[in-house]
């Protein structure tokens, strides 16, 4: 439960995160050049473009909180472990799929507080959607201007209705492949982005394993839409929910994201992790 993102707050935070969202696709429109960040990771116009436009607006609607960007250049973990409450971005997620144009990218914004993601905005531009949680309050899906509640689904009888489960587009691992392998009959679809952890929020999946790396803003705008919606984002290893600004560095270990827990894809997750 926040209280501290009242409707007006939303609203406004909702209107900014759109109107970098058209920052972006005014780019994804265009010719646009690709650079290589000091880890080999591309970075675009795009990025930079809605990074100064969500962190300009953060600090404006909410002086005092702090930003935690991708794109910030590093703050130290003395500093920012003091933090109690601060706003986590990721400017564009799935600059990947920015650059191949299948319009699977997202803007994220969270707000964590005390290490746990509390509110979470994700926004698909080019899907002219937008996915909001906030603790307490519930999860709800903008599409085309209406706006609808969603909630996670009970896991099927897989005998019936096979499972469905998401991985993602270039971080497929032996790993995945062998969770899948000790899993019932389901489906396996391919996602870029965020969106992966809101389709198990909107129950359009059951499952996303996450066994390889990604950084805490890759997540923590979707995991409060997740829980928003009545599921969980977990370690894979402990199934204890995923923290931020715990540590030094801000990598997520391997991750599930489930709308349930179930004993059939927990074990077939024991067996993926012991190989
Ligand atoms: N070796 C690595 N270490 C940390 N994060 C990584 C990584 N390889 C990929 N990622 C993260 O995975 C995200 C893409 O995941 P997916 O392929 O499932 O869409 C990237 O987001 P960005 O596009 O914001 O850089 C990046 O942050
Ligand atoms: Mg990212």
């Amino acid at each position: 439960m926040t209280d501290f993102v009242t409707d007006a707050l939303r609203e406004r935070l909702l209107e900014g995160v759109h109107a970098a969202g058209r920052e972006v696709l005014a780019i994804y429109a265009e010719d646009f050049s690709v650079e290589a960040k000091a880890d080999e990771s591309p970075l675009t116009e795009a990025d930079m473009a809605s990074h100064h436009a969500l962190v300009a607006l953060l600090k404006a609607l909410t002086p005092g909180v702090p930003v935690l960007s991708e794109e910030s250049g590093e703050i130290p973990f003395e500093t920012r472990r003091h933090w109690a409450r601060y706003w986590l971005v990721d400017p564009l997620d799935g600059t990947k799929e920015f650059i191949s144009r299948n319009g699977e990218f997202t803007l994220n914004v969270a707000l964590v507080e005390n290490g746990v993601p509390v509110f979470g905005i994700v926004h698909a531009p080019v899907l002219v959607t937008t996915w909001v949680g906030q603790a307490g309050q519930g999860a709800f899906k903008w599409k085309n201007e209406e706006r609808f509640a969603i909630h996670v689904r009970v896991l099927p009888n897989p005998d019936i209705e096979p499972w469905k489960v998401v991985g993602s587009r270039r971080h497929g691992t032996g790993a995945f492949e062998t969770f899948r392998e000790g899993l019932p009959a389901h489906v396996c679809v391919s996602m870029g982005s965020s969106i992966k952890l809101c389709l198990v929020a909107e129950g359009e999946a059951d499952l996303y394993p996450r066994l390889a790396p990604t950084c805490e803003w890759d997540t923590a705008a979707a995991q409060a839409v997740v829980t928003a919606a009545g599921g969980e984002v977990l370690d894979a290893r402990t199934l204890q929910p995923l923290r931020c600004n715990q540590q030094e560095d801000l990598l997520n270990p391997d991750f599930i994201v489930a709308g349930e827990r179930d004993a059939r894809w927990e074990r077939a997750l024991k067996e993926a992790l012991a190989e």
